[in-house]
């Protein structure tokens, strides 16, 4: 196969910022994609019905011209979150989802939740109301290894605070690992889970070995290959838990490449190529279509785009290594591999 036409695909999880890094990366996002999940963890968060509005308004000022890509809204859950307001904006259309940081488990989570007994209101409404909750799941205690935090967070957070609020939708974002995999299998369909283009790629060894690699670097950190094995099959498998989250999340190379670098991953710009590149590798291409444009309408309850995307497999794709951005350069993921699939 040469050609792949797949409905136009949406990214149910991305991080445009703000000022001159939104300026820059949104049209990255806005060139290949419908819709986007857009995480709320600027400074200071997206919190309130109010901000998420005029945060839309700062995206759609930086979408080019012509282009039909729409922000779908999210809020950042606080232990001071107003399940009234949260309700109201969602039943505005206004906001799609509402996002859980455990405080300080990655980029600007601070004002995260710490209790999660006090979000159980909120998230009481959520339930009521049909509103998406997205959750970054890792556990933020010292004593439990880095590696090993996804893992930990199912048992110890996620799967009891499901229990409590029943009927809740849940989207386990950017799973990383084969626990992830078979956790979101086994929980019916209020329950999915997104997968980032870079954990399809790389595994822990990518940040690792011959030096230390901060372009490798975000969180939920990359893990053992078998987890990048468990997590392949199931973006590949077309069951309709999984769908694309890619996560792209830019920081400035001169906030990565440093003694204390920042945690994220910018794919925006050849994700699909690489997306294409693995679908093909695994024999899947013809379940791209399901995990990049499907999956994430139906758990959402939106219709795919109506728009089609044609694939046209050729010579090696040209991307740029960084884009420039008002404040300085953003590198691009490399997955270390040649591209052959062109997006028309
Ligand atoms: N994934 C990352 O490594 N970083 C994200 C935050 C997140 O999605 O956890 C960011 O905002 O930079
Ligand atoms: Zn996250
Ligand atoms: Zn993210």
């Amino acid at each position: 196969m040469d050609s792949l036409t797949l409905r136009r695909p949406d990214d149910w999880h991305l991080h445009l910022r703000d000022g001159a890094m939104l300026e820059a990366v949104t049209p990255e996002s806005a060139r290949h994609f419908g819709r986007a999940i857009i995480m709320p963890n600027l400074v200071p968060p997206v919190i309130t019905g109010a901000e998420a509005r005029a945060y839309r308004d700062r995206i759609m000022a930086a979408v080019p011209e012509g282009s039909g890509f729409t922000p779908l809204m999210t809020l950042y859950l606080t232990e001071d979150t107003d399940p009234a307001d949260v309700v109201k904006a969602h039943a505005e259309g206004l906001v799609t989802a509402v996002k859980l940081y455990p405080a300080g488990a990655t980029t600007n989570s601070a004002s995260g939740v710490r209790d999660f007994d006090k979000v159980r209101p909120v998230l009481e409404a959520m339930a009521e109301a049909g509103i998406p909750l997205c959750v970054h799941g890792e556990v933020t205690e010292a004593d439990i290894d880095i590696f090993d935090r996804e893992a930990t967070f199912i048992d110890r957070v996620l799967d009891p605070l499901r229990r409590a609020t029943p009927g809740l939708k849940v989207v386990m974002e950017h799973i990383t690992t084969k626990q992830g995999v078979d956790y979101a299998l086994a929980g019916g369909d209020t329950l999915a889970a997104t997968i980032t283009t870079h954990h399809l790629v790389i595994n822990r060894n990518a940040i690792l070995v011959g030096g230390i690699k901060p372009h490798y670097y975000c969180l939920p950190v990359a893990k053992r290959e078998e987890h990048r094995i468990a997590l392949r099959t199931a973006a590949t498998s077309g069951d309709a838990t999984f769908f694309l989250g890619t996560d792209s999340a830019p920081h400035l190379d001169a906030a990565k490449e440093m003694a204390c670098g920042c945690a994220g991953i910018f794919t925006a710009t050849n994700t699909l190529s690489v997306l294409a590149e693995v679908f093909e590798q695994d024999g899947a291409l013809d379940r791209l279509e399901a995990f990049a444009s499907l999956n994430g309408p139906a758990f959402y309850g939106l219709l795919p785009n109506e728009e089609m995307v044609t694939l046209t497999k050729g010579a090696p794709v040209d991307y740029p290594a960084r884009i420039e951005t008002g404040d300085g350069p953003v590198t691009v993921f490399d997955p270390m591999m040649p591209l052959h699939w062109h997006v028309s």
